[in-house]
Order: structure tokens, then sequence, then C-alpha cells
């Protein structure tokens, strides 16, 4: 016997989320970004990515996969606001088969639940450097800092309060590395908390995450860190100091 209220619902996995032939839809753009931070050094082997909130979705790249080979299909939507724990309870209402969400959704979920429209986790190695740098010479509660360069103007001051100024000085918290990455949300929930004002998390001997209230704002936010990290490593060989 079968009626029409016994009938089972069809299943359907919301591929038209992650379908458009619009570039910069983010289904497209997160491949896109991965792309082109898998060539800056940023998510070599495996680690590192980026998230994209795009109404009441968010876009989630797959875990432990090369980066810059993802397609649109791999990737996962879950419907914003999202239940905070555990992490399988989430929301989610597009799954690619075979595939695990990125371990850094957490991490992720916390910068949207601050205002960011989009997140950025990368391993670059200048920023590893510089918290090698910090931890020789400040202990475990460190901030880098850095002031008197002219790139510290690509940063944001806070929400609403303009970019930072050259004689400003830039204050990225660090926190420590934790043995899974998801086990990192709460030290980078205790940073945000601590420096309202900051849109990036550096972590120690790992990487760092930056946000943005959208994606050319994370992008470029990231750039704007990553060369002055390098620099900083560099000025560091040459014994100049970071904070004038
Ligand atoms: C060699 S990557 C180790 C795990 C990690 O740090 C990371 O960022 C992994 O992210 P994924 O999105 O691949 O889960
Ligand atoms: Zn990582």
């Amino acid at each position: 016997m079968c009626s029409a209220d016994q009938a089972v619902a069809p299943v359907t996995n919301n591929d038209h989320l992650v379908q458009s032939s619009d570039p910069e839809h983010p289904a497209n753009l997160i491949p896109e970004l991965c792309r082109k931070f898998y060539n800056w050094g940023w998510v070599t082997g495996t680690g590192g990515g980026t998230s994209i909130r795009h109404g009441d979705h968010i876009y989630i790249a797959p875990s432990g996969v090369q980066k810059e080979l993802m397609k649109s299909e791999n990737i996962f939507v879950i419907q914003w606001p999202t239940p905070k724990y555990p992490a399988t309870d989430r929301n989610y209402i597009r799954r690619p088969l075979k595939l695990n969400p990125s371990a850094c959704t957490p991490l992720f979920l916390t910068a949207f639940e601050h205002g960011a429209g989009c997140c950025i986790h990368t391993h670059s190695q200048w920023a590893v450097l510089v918290t090698l740098l910090v931890e020789r010479e400040k202990g475990p509660d460190a901030c880098f800092e850095i002031s008197n360069i002219e790139q510290i103007k690509g940063i944001p001051k806070g929400k609403g309060k303009g970019m930072l100024g050259y004689h400003d000085t830039l204050s990225i918290p660090i926190i420590d590395n934790t043995a899974f990455e998801e086990d990192l949300t709460s030290g980078l929930e205790a940073a945000m908390n601590k420096y309202p004002d900051a849109y990036a998390v550096l972590v120690r001997r790992h990487g760092i995450y930056v946000w943005g209230d959208n994606v050319a704002k994370a992008k470029t936010q990231c750039e704007s860190l990553d060369y002055l990290f390098q620099l900083a490593v560099e000025m560091h060989k040459l014994g100049l100091p970071w904070v004038k």
C-alpha cells in the first residue's frame, strides 16, 4: 500500500546552490581563489582554504584535497545561521559525496558570527616565521606588531573606524596551535573577544586566519598582511626593529 502521505520525498542535494555561470558566485570563486592561493604558497599540501557567506548560505571547501584542483561541485553549503555545536550537526544543505567539509569550518563560522563575509586560512611560511620570531622574543601571550610601513594602510582600524594610518601600530594576536584544526576554535574566539578590532589571528607554527566584510576585503587584507610578514622577516635578518 502506498498513499501520497506515505510516499518518500525525493532526496535532493541542492546542486543548484553550486551551479552558476557567474564567476563571482561563491561556488566558482572559492575554487578560483584557492588556485591563486596555491600559487602564492598559501594553501600548499592541502592545508588552508577559504569560506564565503552569501546571504543565508555559507560555502565551505572540502577537507584534505588538493585545493588548487577543487571544483564548484565539491563545495559544501550550510544554511546560516547554524547551531553552534557539535560540528557534525550544522545545517548542511549540500554535502558532496565521498568528501568531508574543511576542518577549518568551526573557525570560519566563528568569523561569520563576528560579522565577516569571507574568511581565509593560509599556511604561508611568512606568517609561520613571524610567529616563531615573536615566540623567541615575547613568550606565550604574544602579538605581532609593526609600525611606520606604508602597507599598514591596507588593514582596517576596526569595524566602521577606517583604515590604519602610516604612524599607527598594527597588532595581530597570536594563539597557540592545537593537535587538531577544529580545536583552535576556542582560542580564535577568545582572541576575537580580547581584540575586537582585529581582522586576523596568527596561529603559532601553523599560519593565519584573516577575515573581512567581503571577499575583496578579506583577500586584500590577507595580501597586505603577508607582505608585512615577509618584510618583517627580512627586517629581522637585517637587525631592523618592527616598531619605531
Ligand atoms: C597539511 S594540512 C593540516 C590541517 C590544516 O592545518 C588545515 O588547514 C586543513 O584544512 P582542510 O580544509 O583541508 O581540512
Ligand atoms: Zn591549517
